[in-house]
């Protein structure tokens, strides 16, 4: 370790560190490779499949390529003839023809660099994509963070898959032409050489490629252990910068710099390691290249020193030996690059064994929590997360059921992972209009209880019965204890998680136009097959189905707001007033719309479910008309500015302002009004209940237990107490 970058421990805790583990180039990493192989080359019906495109142009480039490479090196050889036999007629066109070769080696090369380019970008596009939109899910993203499946999920999608996409264009640009040139320069040798010149060639390759495989084996295992500390680094960089307030205020930079230091001594550390071990695989592979060199000569000396070539004249002579060495020194070069990338290659490997242990994680349901096994109202088994915001049940109860429909606990308990019981056969129902309120001291599982009626944690036994919602207001909705204020604009912030944004975005519009014209010939080749009444059952662009959310649908049908509702007396939602309102009509999103994927507002047109009018006078509501008047409705923030720019009661009035803008039946706040006044709080609850709204609130604010029917105290030991106000 080097002694300027030594740090004390200071008496802190210990920096967690890893043995790197054990990844060799073995059949389990052949398989990993075939696995994400097998998904960049998806077929072309799906909008990804312009990799296999992008594939087949690359390797005819650079096969292109290889020809002129060929004439290129003949070159030498024709010169030596004509200027030794001093030939004057032939030496011009020699010339004209040469600079023509040569201009189309550069044009081949160029081109083969940039198709290798456009596959790079194509395979980053494809993954990436693919993992993201297995990962951003209601039983994935959580439980692999919460439970860390898999270290730094963030950066395998990005970094990981990035430099997949590098190794593997450069892999393929120059070891998929290799095997056939080997081939061709085999036969060209052996006709200049006889038999001994490719037999000396092929033994000199097998033994570099054995000196390699044993010299490679330990690299990949190292770089995985790096890739995974640079992602345990790089995070601990976004947190310095996302708490620079808290940090600053606290002095705590010399803990910060002490924790980042080691931090990147560690990832020093393995990255020394394989300076270290790559040292010995590059002295193997560039030996193995400057030898190679030599090998040429020797191959060609050999049949000329036997007296094969006596019969030549001294043009004859240097021609023949111009254009051996050219022939057995490329033959040496091809075997020489495929050893070489060898170091390529347990980088490859890396990636592959870090990219692909993610998906299986994505994949394997048995290594999440089943999903939650709350109830609908029939009294069977639904997915917690098709309740409320997004999917409604085909079984859903009819309308007037709905609204009379009560949330149940049955029998909860729950014991944490540590062996405490928070709660035990916790019991209760909450009929709409009944606002429920949770105390008990800190760490009593109050929280705890709210991801238990959510589906984020599974219960140790009991039901929980979520009623189910086909109105336009979802059944329930959940506020965590801080307030989440996401990348987006004002609007967005009030209408998150915006409904009418599809579950799956549509990328065909980052697609070039060759793309989308071998997609539609899929396509129409599909139909064709499918018959004249048929239809593909693959969808032109998303996996996932993108049909009309009901409750995007009710949130545009007038009738439903004009419904006499006792619950809900003032509807927030207008459906007069500028072309902006309810543009969500068009619900269905159309090829090359954008998807909310990018960093720009997700309330554009297509997105739009509320009006500016209905946003200002929301804002205006909760008290934050000096938000709405001075800010634009529209244009994107990153998150930390709205963290940053709005005080935490005001950061909460927003919050508020999304629950009136839902109008769920059920509102679960925790400590959800904790930094709000005291007279804006009566406000808000007072406005809440007067549109229907049903409170879970966790608080320690006595003077929310006035908005309040029900209590429930927690006391953390596993005993509760339930009163009535
Ligand atoms: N993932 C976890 N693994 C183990 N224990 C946990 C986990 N999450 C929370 N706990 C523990 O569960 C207990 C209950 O936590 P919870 O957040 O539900 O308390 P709370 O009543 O909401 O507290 P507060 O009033 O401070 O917000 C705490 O002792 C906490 O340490």
């Amino acid at each position: 370790m080097d002694k300027k970058l030594e740090v004390t421990k200071g008496g802190i805790g210990e920096y967690p560190r890893e043995e790197a583990p054990r990844y060799s180039l073995n059949w389990d990493v052949v398989k990993r490779i075939a696995q994400l192989t097998q998904l960049q080359f998806r077929p072309p019906h799906s909008p990804y499949g312009s990799v296999f495109i992008a594939c087949i142009l690359l390797i005819l480039v650079s096969g292109g390529n290889e020809v002129t490479v060929y004439f290129t090196g003949l070159i030498p050889s024709q010169f030596y003839s004509v200027l030794v036999g001093k030939d004057t007629a032939k030496f011009g066109p020699l010339l004209g023809k040469s600079l023509g070769i040569v201009v189309a080696s550069g044009v081949g090369k160029a081109l083969t660099m940039y198709f290798s380019g456009m596959y790079q970008v194509r395979t980053r596009l494809v993954l990436s994509h693919y993992i993201q939109s297995r990962y951003v899910q209601p039983n994935a993203m959580y439980p692999i963070v919460s439970r860390e499946l898999a270290d730094n999920p963030d950066q395998r999608i990005t970094q990981d898959v990035d430099k997949f996409a590098r190794t593997s264009s450069e892999l393929l640009r120059d070891l998929l032409v290799a095997p056939v040139l080997v081939v061709l320069y085999t036969v060209q040798t052996w006709n200049v050489t006889g038999y001994f010149g490719p037999v000396l060639i092929y033994a000199f390759f097998i033994v570099g490629a054995v000196i390699s495989r044993f010299l490679m084996t330990p690299v990949i295992s190292l770089v995985y252990a790096q890739e995974r500390q640079e992602g345990v680094f790089r995070f601990q960089h976004v947190f310095n910068r996302t708490h620079a307030e808290a940090i600053g205020l606290q002095r705590g930079e010399n803990y910060e710099h002490l924790r980042l230091n080691q931090s990147l001594l560690t990832i020093v550390q393995w990255q020394r390691l394989i300076v270290q071990r790559t040292f010995w695989l590059n002295l193997a592979t560039l030996t193995f290249g400057y030898l190679g060199s030599i090998l040429s000569y020797l191959v060609i000396g050999i049949p000329i020193l036997s007296g094969w070539y006596d019969d030549r004249d001294a043009a004859g002579l240097s021609e023949l030996i111009s254009k051996a060495s050219f022939l057995s020194m490329y033959l040496v070069y091809q075997f020489t690059v495929i050893v070489q990338k060898a170091t390529s290659f347990s980088d490859f490997a890396g990636y592959v064994v870090r990219i692909t242990q993610l998906i299986d994680i994505l994949n394997d349901e048995s290594l999440r929590p089943a999903k939650p096994t709350t109830t609908d109202d029939t009294g069977s088994e639904s997915d917690s997360e098709l309740q409320g915001l997004t999917g409604e049940s085909p079984r859903a109860p009819k309308l007037e059921d709905e609204r009379t429909a009560a949330l149940e606990v049955n029998s909860l308990s729950y014991t944490l992972p540590t062996g405490r019981l928070l709660f035990q056969n916790l019991t209760f129902r909450l009929e709409p209009g009944q606002n429920l309120f949770i105390t008990g001291p800190n760490g009593s599982g109050k929280s705890s209880l709210v991801r238990i009626l959510s589906g984020l944690w599974q219960p140790s036994s009991g039901v929980v019965n979520v009623p189910r919602s086909s109105m336009p207001h979802p059944s329930i909705m959940y506020f965590p204890q801080s307030p989440f204020l996401t990348l987006g604009s004002l609007y967005d912030q009030v209408v998150y998680p915006n409904p009418a944004i599809s579950a799956t975005n549509n990328f065909e519009h980052s697609f070039s136009l060759l793309d989308r014209v071998l997609r539609w010939v899929w396509q129409r080749f599909r139909l064709a097959e499918a018959g004249p009444n048929g239809s593909s059952s693959h969808t032109a662009g998303n996996h996932q189905s993108t049909s009309t959310s009901p409750y995007l649908k009710d949130l545009n049908d007038d009738s439903l707001n004009d419904e006499s509702d006792s619950m809900s007396p003032k509807p927030t939602r207008r459906s007069s007033g500028p072309d902006t309102t309810h543009a969500a009509t068009t619900t269905k999103p159309r090829a090359g719309e954008r998807g909310a994927g990018f960093y720009q507002s997700a309330s554009d047109a297509a997105h739009r479910v509320l009006s500016d009018d209905d946003l200002i006078e929301l804002l205006d509501l909760v008290g934050l008309d000096r938000l709405a008047r001075t800010m634009p409705l529209h244009q994107t923030y990153d998150s930390s500015y709205w963290t940053q720019c709005l005080s935490p009661g005001e950061q909460q009035k927003l919050v508020f302002a999304r629950l009136l803008f839902f109008q769920p039946r059920f509102a679960v706040l925790d400590e959800g009004t904790s930094s709000i006044d005291a007279a804006s709080v009566t406000k808000l609850y007072t406005l809440g209940q007067s549109r229907g709204i049903t409170f879970i609130t966790i608080s320690h604010q006595e003077i929310l237990k006035a908005f309040h029917q029900l209590g429930l105290t927690l006391d953390g030991q596993g005993s509760y107490t339930l009163e009535s106000f």
